[in-house]
């Protein structure tokens, strides 16, 4: 079996690798948008910081995608804590200005800035916690399901889901791909078709998330499971992730052209259009 996965999906990084030599990295990355905090050698906390949602448009997945790919030249990294630092919001999705009057250039450029973000994380060896401090919704849900582990925020009012079937949206085969591996089909299918949001006590019974804390307790919490996990043997577990994510992976790394297309030509549609002007006004009338 080949332990070559990330190299084997992303030429271009390990063209990157091997032409420019590791350089040791300053303890900790800030940007207006995010941060990176270096906890020890092994493992780093990544804090999306776009407040008022984390949503996601061109630049800032541009910068999303950047931040991921240092990740992965570092070899001595095993793991990154991903997080918002926005209160009561870990990531509200694609930015829905991106999507309503869009010139068709830019959404594409959006959509395949979507897809290499997935793929470096979906795909990446490293150990990825979701550290779910608020809401994770579209996009940030596929995201979270990404990861490999997820841990939420005992509250209520936080929820979790991807609702794109309200607005007349097919989700892609890859949200629902992803999906599929973490809750099983049946459960995806009336999560997706009844456009579900779930509360954190619900996403854990269905296995959407993997355990529940308070707020004070999250990153504590998260450490610590990183700290074991860092402990397992490298290349076995990067072997196993292999194994277990190529099929989903390679799904979208061999299709992404239809996948493109598919995502223009139902955005562009005049429909949905209508419906995002009333989706996005709605959600300013709160
Ligand atoms: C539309 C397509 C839906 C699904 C997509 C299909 C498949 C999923 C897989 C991949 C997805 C790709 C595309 C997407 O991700 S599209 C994004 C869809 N996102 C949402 O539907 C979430 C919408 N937001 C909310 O539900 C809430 O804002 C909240 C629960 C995240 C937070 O609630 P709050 O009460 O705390 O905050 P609000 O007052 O609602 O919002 C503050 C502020 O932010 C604006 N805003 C919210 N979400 C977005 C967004 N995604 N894009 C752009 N702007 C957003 C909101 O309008 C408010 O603006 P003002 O301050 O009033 O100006």
């Amino acid at each position: 079996m080949s332990i070559n996965f990330y190299s084997k999906f992303f030429p271009l990084i390990k063209k990157g690798v091997a032409s420019v030599p590791f350089q040791l990295r300053p303890l900790s990355t800030r940007t207006d948008l995010f941060n990176v905090e270096n906890k020890s050698e092994e493992y780093a906390i990544f804090r999306l910081n776009k407040p008022p949602v984390n949503s996601l448009n061109l630049e800032y997945l541009n910068l999303l995608n950047n931040q991921l790919d240092e990740f992965e030249r570092n070899p001595k990294l095993k793991g990154i804590i991903l997080t918002s630092d926005v209160k009561s919001t870990f990531s509200a999705g694609v930015d829905i200005l991106e999507m309503y009057k869009c010139e068709p250039k830019r959404l594409e450029a959006v959509w395949r800035a979507v897809q290499d973000f997935w793929i470096k994380l979906y795909g990446s060896k490293k150990i990825y916690i979701a550290a779910l401090n608020g809401h994770v919704l579209a996009l940030g849900c596929a995201i979270a399901m990404s990861c490999d582990y997820r841990i939420m925020v005992d509250n209520d009012k936080t929820k979790i889901g991807i609702t794109a079937v309200l607005l007349g949206i097919n989700a892609p085969s890859w949200v629902k791909n992803t999906m599929i591996n973490t809750i099983g089909f049946r459960e995806t299918e009336k999560s997706l078709k009844f456009a579900k949001i779930y509360n954190p006590h619900q996403a854990l019974k269905l296995g959407l998330i993997d355990e529940i804390v308070s707020s004070d307790k999250l990153l504590s919490r998260s450490e610590e499971v990183m700290k074991t996990w860092c402990k397992i043997p490298t290349l076995a577990r990067e072997m196993t992730k292999e194994s277990m994510r190529s099929e989903t992976l390679g799904k979208l790394v061999n299709n992404r052209e239809v996948d493109v297309q598919e995502f223009i030509t139902s955005t562009m549609d005049p429909h949905l259009q209508d419906n995002l002007g009333k989706y996005l006004a709605s959600l300013k009338k709160k």
